[in-house]
């Protein structure tokens, strides 16, 4: 029993550490638990505490180096004290003692034996204090993100609406699936997941009866409007959810281009249209910034990349993009846009949507776009996801109002 709760843990804790050293949460977790050997209960608290510590980084770390009295701390011995504070803080499951001990022995296997004491003192300090983790005022460190996305916030959005996305954002966010109205029905599909267990085990995932696709991306695709029989461009296509959900809208008649600039991205994209059965879809790679032949579209999806902070609540790592990462991107999605928008026939519609929240990036770059190019007006959203906020036609989906993930969307025709 112990070993199997440290083994979870310390599956856990490579993970995290290769993190620190420049990989995504998500993707090294999920390769760490292909090679572990877990069982689906361990594999779920190992999968909880890597998104659970990541998610409260640097309020773990205020705690940590408050605790240590800021002592420099290699990767190994600061991740096994987050780990150890984070079950402390919130695993109402796991008994204190457990905690601490089954996280000190990670000292070992992880190679900082000469740390043990330093963890168990730490750890136990804490539990003697009985002191919460940070509640200040400092936005940053209370929820974990880089400094410049609270002061984005703030400033864009007014101080109630950074703090009620911030709450937002640390709490838990909902999977919702698309069912594939191309070979079932919601509720036939409902009828056969008595149990819920991973996405790729719930019945019906091989049979392609259904994808998982959030909310606001299926408010999107279905702002398109796509029609049978029509020809449709999806510029950035991959992995493909809203491509799916169109073609879907299509009746799987006409044309749907899914194009993405990588190789294997494309691949994905092939990949979910097979398992799905939808064969209007062909998956193509191509720049968005280059002029694409074969004639021109009917309706054009842009759901161009982005700084992705609206989706922080899933994918944690995104708490710490930096400034200078994000900083080019609107120049990108503006040029993706405007060659996009030079394969739409007169009369036809586009959407540009981003699954972020940062106006540079949504109403700045659309706004741009418009003054730029005459011939396109703006047109309204249909139909909005209730609770999203309108602003000049535009759509901006904030997670505390909507319950999806933040996102942003735009429409807009060719009149000439
Ligand atoms: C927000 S994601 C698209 C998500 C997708 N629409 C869906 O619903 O599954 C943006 C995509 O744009 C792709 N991308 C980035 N630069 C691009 C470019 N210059 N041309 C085409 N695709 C690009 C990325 O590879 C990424 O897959």
């Amino acid at each position: 029993m112990t070993d199997r709760q440290t083994s979870e843990r310390l599956v856990a804790a490579k993970a995290l550490c290769r993190v620190e050293t420049g990989g995504y949460a998500g993707a090294v977790l999920d390769q760490a638990l292909e090679q572990s050997g877990l069982e689906p209960r361990q594999r779920a608290l190992a999968t909880r505490l890597v998104y659970g510590v990541t998610s409260c980084k640097y309020r773990l770390d205020e705690a940590v180096d408050r605790l240590c009295g800021g002592r420099p701390l290699s990767v190994q011995v600061r991740t096994i004290l987050r780990l150890g504070l984070y079950q402390l803080s919130f695993c109402d499951g796991i008994p204190a003692s457990a905690a601490v001990n089954e996280t000190v022995k990670l000292a070992g296997p992880l190679r900082q034996i000469g740390a043990t004491g330093l963890c168990n003192a730490v750890l136990r300090r804490f539990l003697r204090e009985g002191k919460p983790l940070y509640e200040g005022e400092d936005l940053s460190v209370r929820y974990s993100v880089e400094p410049w996305i609270a002061k984005l916030w703030q400033k864009r959005y007014g101080g109630d609406t950074c703090r009620a996305l911030l709450e937002a954002f640390a709490g838990e966010f909902p999977t919702f699936v698309r069912v594939n109205t191309q070979k079932t029905t919601a509720p036939a599909l409902l009828a056969r997941w008595r149990a819920a267990g991973r996405v790729p085990d719930l019945p019906g995932f091989a049979e392609g009866l259904f994808h998982v696709q959030d909310l606001s991306s299926q408010y999107c695709a279905l702002a398109l409007g796509a029609k049978p029989g029509e020809r449709v461009i999806d510029f950035c296509a991959a992995p493909g959810g809203k491509s799916f959900t169109l073609a879907q809208m299509m009746g799987d008649e006409g044309e749907l281009l899914a194009c993405d600039l990588q190789g294997y991205k494309a691949a994905l994209i092939a990949e979910g249209a097979q398992r799905l059965g939808l064969s209007a879809v062909r998956a193509q790679v191509h720049d968005a910034r280059q002029p694409l032949p074969g004639g021109e579209a009917d309706r054009i999806l842009c759901d161009v990349p982005c700084s992705g902070l609206g989706v922080m609540g899933k994918k944690p790592d995104l708490r710490y993009k930096r400034r200078d990462e994000v900083k080019d991107l609107p120049s990108l999605q503006l040029d993706i846009l405007k060659n996009a928008a030079e394969h739409l026939r007169v009369g036809g519609e586009l959407v540009y949507s981003t699954c972020t929240l940062n106006p540079a990036e949504n109403q700045g770059v659309f706004g741009k776009f418009l003054r730029d190019d005459g011939r396109f007006v703006r047109v309204p959203i249909e139909p909005a996801c209730p609770g999203a906020v309108k602003e000049e036609e535009t759509l901006t989906l904030f997670p505390h109002k909507t319950g999806t993930d933040g996102f942003f969307m735009a429409k807009c025709r060719r009149v000439k």
